[in-house]
C-alpha cells in the first residue's frame, strides 16, 4: 500500500492556525544568521499546530509559489516567493554548484521542459528550458508536525527584505472550496480526427521502420468563468490520485503548472539511485470489472512489449552510471482512474555521477518519448501540433545530498481560466487510435474527478 499523502482530504474544510507567534522568532534568528554566515541559510521553527499546507498555499499574496508531496517520503512542502532562481544558460552546472552548497532541509524546486530543442510558445515560455527556485518561505508537513522555514542568501538579502516576507505571510486561511466550478467550454488538440491522422502517420513510420514506439499526446484546454486557484485544484488531486507524487510549480509570471504523476524519474540519495519503468495501461474499473481489467493488463502481449522498451532503455542508460542495476519483479499499480505495469530498478550511482547527470540519463524514457529516443523526439514534434512544455519532463527538487524528479504527467497548465490539461499513449504496432484516445481520456480522469466532471 502507498502511504497516504499528509490527511490532506481530512483537514480540507478546516481553517489554518491563525496565530503568527513563531514568525518574530523566525525573525531574530535569520538576522543573526546573516550577520554570521555566509552563502544560503536556513532557519526553521516548529509551529504550534498542524496547518494544511496547500490551504495555507492558497490563502498567500503572489504568484511565485510552489508544492511537492514526493509519493513514499510522507512530508510535503508548500513553498512561496524565491530567495533564488536558477534558469537560463548553464542550468546544470549552476544548479549543481548552488545545490552543493545548500544547508540541511534546503532545496530548489523546478521542472525542465518535455524536449528543449523545441523554442517554448508563449504559454510555456515563463518556465524557459527549466526553472528551479530556493522558496523564500516553506511549511513543512509530516504528520501533525509543521515547521515553517525561511531561506536567505546572505550576500543579497537584508533582515528588512525577510522581516517584508514574513510579514505578508497570513495564517488565517480560510478552508478551501469544497467544489471547483465547473468549466464553460472545453476545445481539443488535435481534435479527434487529427488525432486518428497522427496515429496514422506513427504507425506508418513503424512500419517503415524508422522508429518501434511513439508515445503521442493532446491537450485538453478547458475554460472556466473565473479564475482556477491551483492550490485549490492540486488539493482536489490529491483526493482523486492519493498515491501520486503532488507538484505545483508557478512561472513566477502567473502560469502554474500542475501535476499528480504516479511515475518516478529519479530518486538519488548519496550513492544510491530509485527508478522505475511505468508502461502499459488498462483502466481501473470498479468489483469484478477490475479484476477483469487487471487480468487483461497482465496478459496483454501488447502492453508487455510498450512496457519492455522503458525497462531496458532505463537499465541501458543507467548501466555506465553504476556499479549496480537491479531490476525487480513487475507489478500493476493503480493511479486515478487508470492501472498501470511498473516495474522499479535500483542503481548504485558511480562516485562522480551527480542526481543532475542521472536524471538527465534517464529523461525522456520511451514511458513518455519512444524507441529509439531521437527518431521517437522527431515523430512528436512533427506530428503533435502542440508544446508539451513541463508534461511529461522532470519535475522536482535538488538538494545537498541528493534529488529527485517525477516525470510531469498526469499534469496542467493553469493560466487565468484556462486550465490546459495533457495526456498521452504508448503507440506501437498493433495500437488502435479510439483505444488510445480513450485511454488518454481515462489518464485525465484524476482531474475529472478533481473537477466533479462526469462523476
Ligand atoms: C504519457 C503518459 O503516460 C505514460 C504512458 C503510459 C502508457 O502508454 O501506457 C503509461 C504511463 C506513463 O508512463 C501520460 O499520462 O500522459
Amino acid at each position: 500500500m502507498h502511504p497516504r499523502p499528509p490527511a490532506v482530504s481530512a483537514r480540507l474544510h478546516t481553517a489554518v492556525d491563525p496565530r503568527p507567534r513563531p514568525r518574530p522568532r523566525l525573525w531574530r534568528e535569520a538576522t543573526e544568521a546573516l550577520r554570521q554566515r555566509r552563502g544560503v541559510i536556513r532557519v526553521e521553527t516548529l509551529l504550534p499546530d498542524a496547518v494544511e499546507p496547500l490551504a495555507w498555499l492558497a490563502a498567500q499574496d503572489g504568484s511565485e509559489k510552489a508544492f511537492w508531496h514526493g509519493r513514499d517520503d510522507g512530508s510535503c512542502r508548500a513553498a512561496l516567493g524565491a530567495a533564488d532562481v536558477i534558469e537560463g544558460e548553464d542550468l546544470f552546472a549552476r544548479l549543481d554548484e548552488a545545490a552543493r552548497a545548500l544547508p540541511d532541509g534546503a532545496r530548489y524546486l523546478g521542472g525542465l521542459r518535455f524536449d528543449d530543442s523545441m523554442a517554448p510558445e508563449a504559454e510555456w515560455a515563463g518556465f524557459g528550458s527549466g526553472r528551479f527556485v530556493l522558496p523564500r518561505v516553506e511549511l513543512v508537513a509530516r504528520g501533525d508536525r509543521t515547521v515553517l522555514a525561511l531561506n536567505a542568501v546572505a550576500s543579497r538579502d537584508t533582515p528588512a527584505d525577510l522581516r517584508a516576507a514574513l510579514d505578508a505571510l497570513t495564517f488565517d486561511a480560510p478552508p478551501l472550496a469544497t467544489r471547483l466550478d465547473f468549466p464553460v467550454a472545453r476545445l481539443d488538440r488535435p481534435d479527434r480526427e487529427r488525432w486518428d491522422e497522427a496515429i496514422a502517420s506513427a504507425l506508418a513510420a513503424m512500419e517503415r521502420g524508422d522508429v518501434q514506439k511513439v508515445v503521442l499526446a493532446r491537450r485538453a484546454t478547458y475554460r472556466f468563468e473565473e479564475g482556477l486557484d491551483p492550490a485549490a485544484l492540486l488539493a482536489r488531486l490529491t483526493i482523486a490520485a492519493p498515491e501520486a507524487f503532488h507538484v505545483l510549480l508557478s512561472d513566477g509570471e502567473g502560469r502554474t503548472f500542475v501535476a499528480a504523476t504516479p511515475e518516478r524519474l529519479v530518486r538519488v540519495e548519496g550513492r544510491r539511485a530509485w527508478t522505475e519503468a511505468v508502461a502499459g495501461t488498462r483502466r481501473k474499473g470498479e468489483g469484478a470489472g477490475a479484476l477483469a481489467f487487471r487480468d487483461e493488463l497482465a496478459g496483454s502481449e501488447k502492453d508487455r512489449r510498450e512496457h519492455a522498451f522503458v525497462r531496458d532503455f532505463i537499465s541501458e542508460a543507467l548501466a555506465p552510471l553504476a556499479s549496480l542495476v537491479a531490476v525487480e519483479a513487475p507489478r500493476q499499480i493503480e493511479a486515478g482512474r487508470v492501472r498501470h505495469l511498473k516495474t522499479p530498478l535500483r542503481a548504485h550511482l558511480r562516485g562522480d555521477v551527480t542526481p543532475l547527470a542521472a536524471m538527465n540519463a534517464l529523461h525522456p524514457t520511451p514511458a513518455v518519448g519512444g524507441t529509439p529516443t531521437p527518431e521517437a523526439l522527431a515523430a512528436i514534434r512533427d506530428l503533435e501540433g502542440f508544446d508539451r512544455g513541463l508534461y511529461a519532463g522532470p519535475v522536482g527538487w535538488v538538494g545537498r545530498d541528493g534529488a529527485e524528479f517525477a516525470v510531469g504527467i498526469r499534469s496542467g497548465l493553469v493560466c487565468g481560466t484556462d486550465l490546459a490539461l495533457y495526456a498521452g499513449a504508448g503507440i506501437v504496432p498493433g495500437s488502435e487510435a479510439e483505444a488510445e484516445w480513450q485511454e488518454t481520456e481515462a489518464k485525465l480522469g484524476a482531474f475529472a474527478d478533481a473537477l466533479g466532471l462526469d462523476a
